[in-house]
């Protein structure tokens, strides 16, 4: 790279975009956005294309990453650009070199650490900088995680999250990436994925525990029902506010809520959106026990150890026994509520809601 004269060459140029493409980590959107505004300007000056409606979320960002850009000569931006390739590829290759020892690198997920030790199977949710939000890549990493441990040899199975959050639910930046068929087959591919996810939750074999270490927020709360033990730090709270996002229960939380706290309560929640404390949860039955949070992993850890050392097959055997007969009435369930959710996620009141938190306009 002719980094002393301070001008890249066409060379530099093609070499830097090179560099990107080989990237081993996801640099962020945000650098994403950067690379394509210089690239545009770089190769096709200041930006004099139609501003993309408010809904084309994606196009609309790239539009206001290009148009910043104004009237920056197109070889400062070349030359912005491999400046910026060049580092990036250095401080991701750097950063990478320092995790092989860690659980992600060893098991292959880049969402969650997962960890199997005294009979327990442990799958952490690992994006704490995003509050543990859920997206698409960590809706298949959970799928396959549960598929692994119901395999494996533990004989307990606990979900949990690190950081200050359990999880802020659905990542709301997983409807902003809008395939070819638009918006219609976006709504469509995540009802198929999450029924799947849910689905995995309803079929799991072994007992599954909660660890709620703080606060949690729509269908990271919902699949609580489907969990056999929940037990909640005293910072945890427990959100679902779906009618604030336009949308409607999932988890099979319409059915699962309703038997745990009964409907008036469940609607409190589900309809109204009431945020609960953990002991509200614990009163209503949603939590198994709350800690507080000094003493939160240790006395927790210590229940699940012995736990563990019952017999595995007769914790998985009581668990069909408790668990089977309703099955077949939570796929069904879970079927309708994505179904109804496909048609609420193209509504206009889903879309102002997401729109308004992307734009930083809202938060819960
Ligand atoms: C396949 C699709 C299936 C869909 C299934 C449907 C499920 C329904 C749901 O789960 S509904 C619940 C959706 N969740 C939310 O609406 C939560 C939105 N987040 C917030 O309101 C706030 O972030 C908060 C209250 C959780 C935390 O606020 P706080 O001020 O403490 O922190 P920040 O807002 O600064 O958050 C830190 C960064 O994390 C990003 N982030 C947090 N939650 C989400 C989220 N759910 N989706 C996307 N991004 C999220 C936030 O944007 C900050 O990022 P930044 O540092 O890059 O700005």
């Amino acid at each position: 790279m002719n980094r002393t004269a301070m001008r890249a060459s066409q060379k530099d140029f093609e070499n830097a975009m090179n560099q990107v493409k080989l990237l081993k980590k996801d640099p962020g959107n945000e650098v994403k956005l950067k690379l394509y505004a210089l690239y545009k300007q770089a190769t096709e000056g200041p930006c004099n294309m139609p501003k993309p409606g408010v809904f084309d979320l994606i196009n609309k960002a790239k539009w206001d990453a290009w148009n910043t850009l104004g009237s920056l000569p197109k070889e400062t931006a070349r030359q912005n650009y491999v400046d910026l390739a060049s580092s990036l590829s250095s401080s991701l290759e750097s950063s990478s070199q320092v995790e092989p020892g860690t659980d992600r690198k060893s098991t292959g997920y880049e969402t969650l650490m997962v960890t199997s030790e005294d009979g327990i199977t442990k799958i952490t949710l690992n994006r704490p900088a995003k509050k543990n939000a859920i997206n698409v890549e960590m809706y298949h990493e959970i799928m396959r995680a549960l598929k692994a441990a119901s395999k494996d040899d533990s004989s307990i199975t606990v979900l949990t999250g690190n950081g200050d959050y359990y999880s802020s639910g659905n990542d709301l930046t997983n409807f902003t990436d809008i395939p070819p068929g638009g918006v219609e087959e976006k709504a469509k591919n995540s009802a198929i994925l999450l029924r799947e996810f849910v689905g995995c939750f309803i079929d799991f074999p072994k007992p599954l525990i909660a660890m709620v270490n703080g606060p949690a927020v729509g269908i990271s709360v919902t699949i609580l029902g489907l969990f056999d033990a929940v037990y909640a730090s005293d910072r945890a709270t427990f959100h679902t506010p779906f009618s604030h996002l336009g949308q409607s229960p999932e988890g099979c939380s319409s059915y699962t809520f309703l038997k745990i706290m009964g409907p008036a309560k469940a609607t409190e929640m589900l309809v109204f959106g009431k945020k609960l404390t953990a002991g509200e949860a614990c009163a209503q039955g949603l939590v198994t026990e709350v800690f507080p949070d000094s003493t939160f992993q240790k006395e927790v850890w210590t229940r699940l150890k012995a736990f563990a050392k019952l017999p595995p097959n007769a914790m998985r055997i009581s668990k069909e026994v408790i668990r089977n007969r309703e099955k077949e009435k939570l796929h069904a369930v879970n079927a309708e509520e994505c179904s109804v959710l496909q048609e609420r996620w193209l509504s206009d009141e889903c879309m102002n809601a997401v729109v308004n938190f992307l734009s930083r306009k809202s938060k819960l």
